[in-house]
């Protein structure tokens, strides 16, 4: 992974070059903070542990009994969906099975799914770390139903990740069905390199061991200076524009196969650094579809955000035939790639001219090592900024209170949050 600052220099009032030689001091301190955690598979800072600790074998002898199956559907939301679905999106194609991911209730949705889908040749994966969340094992009741009324036995067809507690573990247990266990430490969004996020990744065959060393060449550059460490200069680059303003980060890959990473960045983004009234909220785009929606805002709205542009290297090109139509002989001959690379540093450069920061992020190409490098590297990133702003990076608290609502309106229970929601004021206009 590379990560090039250059254009959030003089671009951010006080961002100087000084300004990281400072920033570097407490990098190094909050390095050592990390190395420690990591020493002592602290929760959270084990996640970093994982090219070491993940056992890649063990995935894929646990989904050895399912052979090529046409379709895999992953039930599981946030981070047990997400590392999954930006492994398999940056790295499928046609030859490979058809990937659903379950991760909203959405009847309409999900009826058109179990309607269409040829259940028997189906692999069904369940993913949930605490075991207990109630959109995932809601549609694994679904999932279940629809595999029997089509005479399918779904406990052949289903493999789990959970812990060693919670309802999805009984349900397991009870059917005797595959089980990966999720790693001791490591937060949903930070699981996309364990059994949590590769367990997919091994139904489709892709190289585990290769992700894993993308993931480890970024473990290795962590040390106690950001100009030695490009997801620890990503993490201290985005803290200080965020003190000085930039409370949204657009992440805009120039990649259709990186569109779910931009997903995968939201979550890991949001529900860590969104703490005690601080955070940077991150927003998805996509380039250079976006430079036609998006970008106005970015180049001339307020002064409150940075735009982190990605791109690969390298990647498979396609010419643009030569033409005599008036005024688009400029782009015969040339191919979408140069024309997709000049769009990408032409919004680099017409930011950085309107005074608005933004960061490069690159990797060689989109392939097994590089979706492991950019997995990894903003994971490290994203602790580096939450030790910088000093936030609880590893919980979540915030999102209880909504799951103890929507429990009690359901009968699960008697929670007040669900009586507040029936105390909701109404102005209803019609
Ligand atoms: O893997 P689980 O326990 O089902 O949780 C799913 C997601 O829900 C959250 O707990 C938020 O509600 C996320 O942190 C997590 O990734």
């Amino acid at each position: 992974m590379y990560v090039d600052l250059g254009n959030i220099l003089e671009t951010t009032p006080g961002v100087t070059p000084d300004i990281l030689d400072r920033l570097d001091s407490r990098v190094a301190t909050a390095h050592d903070r990390i190395q420690t955690g990591m020493e002592n598979e602290e929760h959270g800072y084990a996640a970093l542990n994982l090219p070491e600790t993940v056992d890649t074998d063990e995935i894929k002898t646990a989904v050895d009994r399912f052979d090529d199956p046409e379709s895999i559907i992953t039930v599981g939301i946030g981070g047990s969906a997400l590392g999954a679905a930006t492994i398999d999106a940056a790295l499928s194609t046609p030859d490979h099975a058809d990937t659903y991911y379950l991760d909203n209730v959405d009847p309409e949705a999900i009826n058109a799914l179990l309607e269409t889908i040829d259940l028997e040749d189906t692999v069904v994966n369940v993913v949930s770390r605490s075991g207990t969340t109630a959109e995932t094992l809601a549609n694994f009741l679904v999932v279940q139903e629809a595999m029997a009324d089509a005479d399918v036995e779904w406990s052949d067809r289903t493999v789990v990740t959970t812990g060693d507690e919670g309802n999805l573990r009984d349900l397991a247990d009870a059917h005797d069905l595959p089980v990966l266990r999720v790693p001791d430490g490591v937060p949903g969004r930070f699981s996309a390199l364990s059994t949590v996020g590769l367990a997919v990744a091994a139904l489709q065959g892709y190289d585990l061991d290769a992700i894993v060393e993308g993931a480890a060449s970024e473990a290795d550059k962590l040390s106690g200076s950001l100009y030695d460490s490009p997801a620890y200069a990503y993490g201290a680059a985005t803290y200080a524009l965020a003190e000085r303003g930039a409370l949204t980060n657009a992440l805009m890959p120039y990649s259709e196969d990186l569109e779910y990473f931009a997903e995968w960045f939201a979550q890991l983004w949001a529900e860590s650094l969104g703490k005690d009234g601080v955070g940077q909220t991150p927003a998805r785009a996509l380039g250079a579809t976006d430079q036609h929606s998006q970008l106005q805002l970015y180049r001339a709205g307020p002064r409150d955000k940075v735009v982190t542009l990605v791109r690969p290297r390298n990647r498979r090109d396609r010419q643009i035939p030569e033409t005599d139509l008036d005024g688009l002989s400029y782009l015969g001959g040339s191919s979408l790639g140069e024309l997709l690379a000049a769009e990408f540093e032409a919004t680099e450069a017409s930011l950085a001219a309107a005074g608005r920061p933004n960061i490069r992020i690159e990797i060689d190409r989109v392939d097994e090592r590089g979706i492991g490098e950019l997995l990894y590297g903003m994971e490290a990133a994203c602790i580096m900024y939450g030790e910088l702003a000093n936030v609880s990076t590893f919980t979540q608290p915030a999102v209880e209170w909504g799951k103890r609502a929507a429990r009690g309106l359901l009968g699960g229970g008697e929670f007040e949050e669900a009586a507040a929601v029936a105390d909701k004021r109404e102005l209803l206009i019609e």
